[in-house]
């Protein structure tokens, strides 16, 4: 599902590269945990799979394409199929709780009926149904990250990745989120999550790849946030 070949990345104005030979291979399916100290290549991992980076050497690919050969107009294509979550919401404030995640569709132009019809359940599978009409600043913390969370899923995305999704909750809020996360998984949607959060890594027991100033130094099946290397 989404595969790094030697990949390379040095920023334009980074001193040191950012990713330095990564290879990986995640399948369809797998819930895989990114682990790393601040600036050991996470979030880049992920803007390597959206098109928001290109690789300075090696290849990326997603849903079985070359990330880097696609043509520009196949790129909004691929992030039609990558739902994307992040630990700042990033919700539109002034828009209802509805509106929010039903923007998702109406931006592909799905028709009225089928948005009726999936934003509630899509919302009730969050565990939000009831909470349509509410604007952002009138719902939790972690009522938000459900509302971003379903933005992201309501097309059913092939993969979603996930940055810090549980970095602004507390503890038993995220716990909460990794169930949903967990359950959206189970539906047969790959989840990549780039995390600090040690607690919740521990807890889950999922494919952890640890990075190290750009290299894969770690890569287990049932793993934890720190294993002693
Ligand atoms: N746009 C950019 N231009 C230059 N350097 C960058 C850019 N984005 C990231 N970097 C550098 O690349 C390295 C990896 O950054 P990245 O954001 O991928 O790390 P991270 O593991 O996601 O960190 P964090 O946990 O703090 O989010 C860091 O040294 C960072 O400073």
């Amino acid at each position: 599902m989404i595969r790094f070949e030697n990949v390379s990345k040095v920023y334009a104005r980074g001193a040191r590269p950012a990713l330095d030979q990564v290879t990986l291979e995640i399948e369809r399916g797998e819930f895989v945990f990114l682990v790393g100290a601040s600036g050991s290549g996470k979030s880049t991992c992920l803007r390597l799979v959206l098109r928001e980076e290109r690789p300075t050497s090696g290849q990326v690919f997603a849903l079985g394409r070359d990330v880097s050969q696609l043509s520009r107009w196949k790129v909004p294509w691929l992030r039609r199929q990558v739902g994307t979550v992040f630990q700042d919401f990033r919700l539109l404030p002034d828009k209802t709780v509805f509106e929010n995640v039903a923007i998702a569709l109406q931006v592909i132009g799905k028709p009225r009926h089928h948005i009726l019809t999936t934003v509630p359940e899509t919302l009730d599978l969050v565990g939000l149904a009831g909470k349509e009409r509410r604007l952002p600043h009138e719902i939790s913390g972690g009522e938000q990250q459900r509302v971003a969370i379903a933005r992201a899923f309501v097309n059913r995305p092939a993969v979603l990745l996930a940055d810090e999704p549980t970095g602004n909750l507390d503890p038993t809020t995220s716990i909460g989120i990794m169930r949903l996360l967990d359950r959206i998984n189970a539906t047969g949607t790959t989840v990549v999550m780039a995390t600090h959060d040690d607690e919740i890594v521990d807890e889950m027991r999922k494919r952890v790849v640890e990075l190290d100033d750009g290299r894969v130094v770690r890569d287990e099946v049932s793993g934890v946030y720190g294993a002693a290397r």
